[in-house]
């Protein structure tokens, strides 16, 4: 049976992956065990699996700590995937890779596809767009999903933070100036699945965008949260200057998924009806 490598296995990402794949043929490896920096360490693990597929969920995601680690950004979001994609070459592997809306500048009105410009703002926008184009260039056999927003259960995310300020703030301040789409990771984790189940053909390589369906500010999605589990606290919208950060964040960058849907058949979930199930699993692993 053909073997997957999941790269950033104990990421976000990678834990839904691991949760929803349960039965597949998924080698799952920590920063620890394959460091995709280091290109002796991962041909080792070619050698070791000869995979038909790599699932790279790793990257360097610290959005304002980037602004000041450029080098080790670069290194992980944009060097590392061009030697995963040399290694996919030389052992005829597909490589799947994730991208981020941060790739855009948020200028843009009306729906983003993967055919409009990318601008990045920042420099973890940049590394990954930068990633994306060394794959492009060096490995045919790639499929890149640009994602945004994503959260779940696992690791660190913005639901998961709204949730843990709540416990001792009495008001929150969350901007309601940058609009895009949240998207639970175990949506996005179903649907690589299904990808890769369905066999992988020639026209089906390139460069694709998924969300979950519909549109939200960052206040929009904390209002949500805290409704939807019913979290007692006041929140207030706010401006995007009044929220300085480090990193640059796009003010726009909902996606257009018609590429996705038409080409692999799928139907999304809406973000509200997914951040649902997001807190009601959240809830279970707390009881
Ligand atoms: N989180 C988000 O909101 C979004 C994420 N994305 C993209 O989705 C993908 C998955 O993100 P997500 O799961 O949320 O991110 P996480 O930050 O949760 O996980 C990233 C994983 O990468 C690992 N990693 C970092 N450096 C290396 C390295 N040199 N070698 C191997 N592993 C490494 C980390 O390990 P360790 O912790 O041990 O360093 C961590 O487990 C990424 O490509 C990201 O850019 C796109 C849009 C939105
Ligand atoms: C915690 C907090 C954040 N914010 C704002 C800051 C920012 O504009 C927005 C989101 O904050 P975060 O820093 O949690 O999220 P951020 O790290 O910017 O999230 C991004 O991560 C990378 C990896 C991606 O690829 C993107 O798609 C996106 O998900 O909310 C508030 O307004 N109030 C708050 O209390």
């Amino acid at each position: 049976m053909s073997k997957i490598i999941v790269l950033g296995g104990q990421g976000q990402l990678g834990q839904c992956l691991q949760s929803v794949c349960e039965d597949k043929a998924m080698v799952f490896l920590s920063s620890k065990e394959a460091d995709i920096s280091n290109e002796a360490q991962l041909e080792q693990w070619f050698i070791q699996y000869n995979p038909s597929h790599i699932i790279n969920c790793a990257a360097y995601t610290a959005v304002d700590k980037a602004e000041d680690e450029k080098e080790e950004a670069s290194k992980i979001n944009t060097i590392a995937p061009g030697i995963l994609a040399g290694l996919c070459k030389r052992f005829d592997a597909i490589l799947i890779h994730i991208s981020t809306d941060f790739v855009f500048e948020g200028n843009q009105t009306g729906l983003l596809e993967e055919t409009s410009i990318a601008n990045p703002t920042g420099v973890y926008g940049q590394t990954k767009l930068d990633g994306e184009t060394t794959i492009q260039q060096i490995w045919n056999k790639h499929i890149i999903i640009r994602t945004s927003w994503l959260y779940s259960e696992y690791a660190n995310n913005f639901v998961k933070t709204m949730l843990r300020l709540a416990q001792d703030r009495e008001e929150l301040k969350v901007v309601a100036d940058q609009v895009g789409t949240p998207t639970y990771a175990r949506d996005l984790a179903e649907v690589l699945c299904k990808i890769i189940d369905n066999n992988i053909t020639e026209d089906e390589y390139g460069l694709y965008h998924y969300s979950n369906e519909g549109v939200a500010s960052w206040y929009d999605f904390a209002y949500a949260v805290f409704e939807l589990s019913n979290t007692n606290i006041r929140l207030f919208p706010i401006k995007t200057a009044d929220f300085p950060t480090k990193a640059k964040r796009p003010a726009y960058s909902v996606m257009d998924k018609s590429k996705i849907k038409k080409q692999f058949n799928l139907v999304i979930p809406n973000w509200r009806d997914s951040l649902k199930n997001c807190l009601q699993r959240l809830k279970e692993i707390q009881n």
